[in-house]
Order: structure tokens, then sequence, then C-alpha cells
């Protein structure tokens, strides 16, 4: 299926004495156009579903598929295209780059593939506007609010039109006007762009912004 699928998907990390079992046995589908937030408290695997998920970790057993492709076996090769082509991620300190300003970090990726073209820099301006950041694209991070670095992130992370977007914590920086405003932007985005959107978090703040909400527990969903 297109969006995001994980049948069975099973995590052990480390080994002996201390392996533990991150992700046990989750059975989970996300639908393009659909936001699906999974809480759970500190430890219970919320950021190893989001590393299985996005191909940045193999799953110890079950299988992840991403937008209709199986995420193993794969060489390195192949799930680096898979991760560039199809997935975007928000990760909680939004990995901006310090040097670049907010237009450029949009566009600095496509740079690496090919050429920025004038449809790349079109789509910039719209996904900057999209998130109220067009008054901000000539700044650098630190020039940036927390919640306009978030900002800034997701509107990279749409950039490339992923078919699955990946989101950790998107509002621990933030109080909870901004909370709201980047969930809700989030899921409207998500719905216009047709992607499918896994987000964790412990803030059931943005919860009602989610087409659906489960809860992971132990590595375990219910
Ligand atoms: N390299 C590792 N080796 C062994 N156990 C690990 C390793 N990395 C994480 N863990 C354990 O795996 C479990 C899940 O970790 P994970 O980071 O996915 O949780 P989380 O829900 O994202 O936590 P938080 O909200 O605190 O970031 C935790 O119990 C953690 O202690």
């Amino acid at each position: 299926m297109s969006g995001l699928r994980l049948t069975g998907v099973g995590l052990v990390l480390g080994g002996g004495d201390t392996a533990v079992t991150a992700i046990d046995g989750v059975d989970l589908a996300v639908a393009p156009g659909e936001t699906v937030a999974v809480v759970g408290p500190s430890g219970s695997g919320k950021s190893s579903l989001l590393a299985v998920s996005g191909a940045l970790r193999e799953p110890t057993s079950g299988t992840v598929e991403i937008n209709g492709l199986t995420t193993t076996p794969l060489s390195d090769r192949a799930l680096t295209t898979l991760r560039r082509d199809h997935v975007g991620y928000v990760f909680q300190q939004a990995n901006l780059f310090a040097a670049l300003t907010v237009r450029e970090q949009l566009l600095i990726p496509r740079h690496v593939s090919g050429r920025i073209t004038a449809a790349d820099r079109a789509r910039a301006a719209e996904l900057l506007a999209a998130v109220g950041l067009e008054h901000r694209a000539g700044h650098r991070p630190h020039q940036l609010s927390g919640g306009e670095r978030q900002r800034a992130a997701l509107a990279r992370a749409l950039m490339a039109g992923p078919a699955v977007l990946l989101v950790d914590e998107p509002t621990s920086a933030l109080d909870r006007a901004g909370s709201a405003r980047i969930a809700e932007l989030i899921a409207a985005r998500t719905r216009e762009a047709e992607c499918a959107t896994l987000i964790v978090t412990h803030d059931h703040d943005i919860l009602e912004y989610a087409d659906r909400v489960r809860e992971l527990r132990d590595g375990r969903l219910t």
C-alpha cells in the first residue's frame, strides 16, 4: 500500500545482558492524508518506532513498507534513496544547518541531487508561506524562535513531497499556543500533501489534531 505499514515489527537493541526489546510485535498502518499520533511515556519505544518506520534502523523482525516499498532486505544505497525520495523527518532539535538561511535549508538538499530549478524555488516559497515563514526566509536558525525553527524543519521535510512524514516530539521546545500551531499545521499539510504522517509525542495537547491516537507501552501498541 502507499503510506506507511508496519507488520509484526520488533526491534531488539543492544545484546547480551543489556538487550532490550524496544519494539514488540507492532502492527500499524497510516494512510495517505492521515495523521496518526503515538503517545507513550519515556522509554516506551517512541524513538525506536520512528527509526524503524523511517528505515533508519532495520527491524529485528517483521516488515516495514514505505509507499509500497519493503525496507528489508535493501542495500545501504537503496535505503538512502528510499529515505531521500519517500520520507520526511522532523526531529526534536529541528536539525537545521546553522550557516544556512531558512530558504537555503529547503533548497540545498535539492542542489545535492542536481540543479536547483525555478520550480524548486517556487515550491520553497509556497511551503514557507504555508508555514507562515515567508518573512523569515533570509534568517538563519539562531535568529528564529523555537516554533519558527520547527516550522522551518516541517517545510524542509515536505520539500521533496514525501509519501511518509515522521515527526518526533514536535512541541518539546514550545509553549501551549506554539504547540497547537505546529500540530495543526502538520495535520493540515498532511491532508494537503496526502502524505502519511506519524507523530510520536508525550504531549497530550497535540492529540486532538491527530486523526487517530495509539498508545505505546513497553514497546507494544495498544
Ligand atoms: N542501544 C541500546 N541498547 C539497549 N537498550 C536501549 C538502547 N537504546 C535504547 N534502549 C532502550 O530501549 C527502550 C526504548 O527506547 P526509546 O528511545 O525508543 O524510547 P522513547 O519512548 O523514545 O523514550 P524518550 O521519550 O525518553 O525519548 C528504552 O527502554 C531504552 O532504555
